[in-house]
């Protein structure tokens, strides 16, 4: 069973849909799929809090509304609730996050390493497991010169902060049945934009659903074609797999 509620659907700096945040259920076990600054906020929205609601966390890249929550899971995991999460992320991720993101804020002459926070399970490329549901990470191109990855989960591709790469795209259609890609309504060297996804054949189009866009989304599909794409909407619980 695969189901997602996104946490927040906005881009790095919406007010209206939170960031981009992903609530995997996999058979039972809750997975974040990125944590940003927003992320307590929403699940306070939900009457949720991470403690009970989350098992594990997928670090996609470093920028903020990605990995802005991780500080206070850490320290409230630590210190109020005794709990340490799953953490997956890429092997090259895992020096930049401690020492460029978290090690300022939760280090103390007991406690520096990432490991003393969180269960690091750290990745290559190669398949993994989670409750018997196989996830993959990908490197995909986002910020030049910084390490990104988008996720394979079963048959799902979430891109997470990926420029437009259509053979990419073209080749997880062969190889998944959804297709859930950030999407700015301008132009953007660093993530896929609306008419680059628009110039996809409609099989493909109709594949895609749309996250990580801008807060005038209502606006701009009032006055735009957006083709077969569909919108990902912020804190809907979607069935994805019985
Ligand atoms: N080379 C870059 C790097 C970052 N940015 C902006 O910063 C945001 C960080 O989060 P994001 O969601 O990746 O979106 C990025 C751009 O808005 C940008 O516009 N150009
Ligand atoms: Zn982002
Ligand atoms: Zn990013």
């Amino acid at each position: 069973m695969i189901e997602l509620m996104m946490l927040g659907t906005g881009s790095g700096f919406s007010r209206k849909y939170y960031n981009n945040n992903a609530l995997f259920n996999l058979n039972g076990y809750k997975l974040l799929v990125d944590c940003g600054h927003t992320a307590h906020r929403s699940l306070n929205d939900l009457g949720m809090s991470w403690h009970s609601a989350i098992d594990g966390i997928l670090i996609t890249h470093i920028h903020a509304d990605h990995v802005g929550g991780l500080e206070e899971v850490a320290l409230d995991g630590k210190y109020k609730y005794n709990k340490k999460v799953d953490l997956y992320i890429a092997q090259d991720l895992v020096m930049p996050l401690w020492n460029n993101c978290l090690q300022g804020g939760v280090c103390d002459p007991l406690h520096n390493d990432l490991s003393d926070f969180f269960n690091v399970k750290a990745q290559d490329e190669k398949p993994f497991q989670i409750n018997g549901i196989q996830l993959a990470l990908i490197h995909t191109e986002h910020v030049p010169g910084k390490k990104s990855y988008s996720v394979l989960i079963d048959d799902l591709f979430f891109s997470s902060d990926a420029q437009f790469d259509e053979k990419l795209i073209v080749s997880m259609n062969e190889k998944t049945r959804m297709l859930f890609h950030d999407c700015v309504l301008d132009k953007s060297p660093i993530h896929a934009s609306i008419d680059e996804l628009l110039t996809l054949p409609y099989d493909i189009q109709e594949k895609i659903w749309i996250m990580h866009y801008s807060d005038h989304l209502e606006e701009y599909k009032r006055n735009n074609d957006m083709g077969k794409l569909k919108i990902l909407q912020q804190h809907k619980q979607y069935l994805l797999k019985n």
